[in-house]
């Protein structure tokens, strides 16, 4: 593995060791210098991990007539599936060569937040014609409250990072907006132009995204320090997880939320599954205390409804195919 590249951390200590202390430091310097890292011993369930990966690949297995049934576009909950090229970061090709399907936590219509309208809140739309219907449902829901149980610890254990109590994003971490986004990468053609991505550099907009890849390769995240995209090589089992914009306004970018992109030159199929984790809507986010510059904060208190509505609107306007994740410059001397 190259040397360049985030860290890989144990999480065990998490629910061993009382101070964590080793812990806690291996992920604050990957929050100030990369704003990435991976994670191993997590005590999400390889088999929960393997079911996820299975059904995500029968799913897009399906004829695209059967997919689009399920269009993203068709309400605004942001749930469902997005076309092949759909996205389009760098605006340099036709689109992103991926589709994509989105799942939340599946919330009635009669949910008071849903109700209010607040960001990615509502109902998921679930394929019937999957080769197990209900297995698919009951693995993705299953899947999706582990992780918001995971995303809570990370929380807890970035919260540390900045010498904060573990209850500091208690409230944020309330009724989140956590969307689950199954992810297939075909295979690049060889002949394709030098500008192909299976996704455009970007970053992510929430508090923390926490990827599971398979083996195929080609995520890059970019090293600020020796001015190179660098790969993440995948770990089996383990999630890559990393720093969305709202940590960079917290902490008054003292940590980081990084550029990172997908190539897939494998000449196989690819299949991810980012897990956004981006908090209740009503939260304020506003300058963590000990994060103010002399001069006090960079950015005003925000919420994440705001935040994130706003993100969307951005970049997206109100079209479909939208997907969580922002276009910034492209850095220099990207090669
Ligand atoms: O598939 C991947 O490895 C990355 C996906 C990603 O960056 C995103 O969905 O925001
Ligand atoms: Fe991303």
């Amino acid at each position: 593995m190259n040397p360049n590249e985030p860290p890989i951390i144990d999480f065990a200590p998490f629910y061993k060791d009382s101070t964590k202390e080793d812990l806690i430091n291996q992920v604050k310097q990957a929050c100030e210098t990369f704003g990435f890292f991976q994670l191993i011993n997590h005590a999400i369930p390889t088999d929960l991990q393997d079911a996820v990966l299975q059904h995500s690949k029968e799913l897009f297995d399906l004829p695209l007539e059967t997919k689009e049934k399920y269009n993203i576009a068709t309400d605004g909950f942001n749930r469902g599936y997005e076309r092949l090229r759909s996205q389009n970061f760098e605006k340099r090709t036709k689109g992103d060569l991926k589709e994509g399907f989105y799942l939340g936590k599946d919330l009635p219509l009669d949910d008071e937040y849903v109700i209010q309208r607040r960001f990615g809140q509502g109902p998921n739309k679930y394929p019937a014609e999957v080769p197990d219907a209900e297995d698919f449902r009951r693995i993705m829901d299953e899947y999706h409250d582990a992780m918001i149980g995971l995303s809570v610890s990370i929380m807890q254990v970035l919260a540390r990072t900045l010498g904060l109590g573990d209850d500091t994003f208690g409230d944020f971490c309330d009724h989140p907006v956590s969307i689950l986004r199954l992810l297939h990468y075909p295979p690049q053609e060889v002949d394709t132009s030098d500008v192909e991505r299976g996704i455009g550099a970007h970053t992510d907009f929430g508090a923390i995204t926490m990827l599971l890849q398979d083996d195929t390769g080609g995520l890059q995240v970019w090293n600020n320090v020796s001015s190179e995209w660098v790969d993440v090589t995948p770990v089996p089992g383990a999630y890559v997880v990393n720093l969305g914009n709202m940590m960079m306004r917290w902490t008054n970018n003292r940590y980081l939320s990084n550029l990172h992109r997908v190539i897939n030159t494998s000449g196989k199929e690819r299949f991810s599954v980012p897990f956004f984790f981006s908090g209740n809507p009503n939260y304020t986010i506003r300058c963590l205390p000990g994060c103010e510059d002399p001069e006090g904060a960079k950015y005003p208190p925000i919420t994440v409804h705001e935040w994130m509505a706003g993100r969307y609107a951005d970049t997206y306007g109100t079209s479909e195919g939208k997907a969580i994740g922002e276009m910034r410059e492209e850095p220099k001397n990207v090669k």
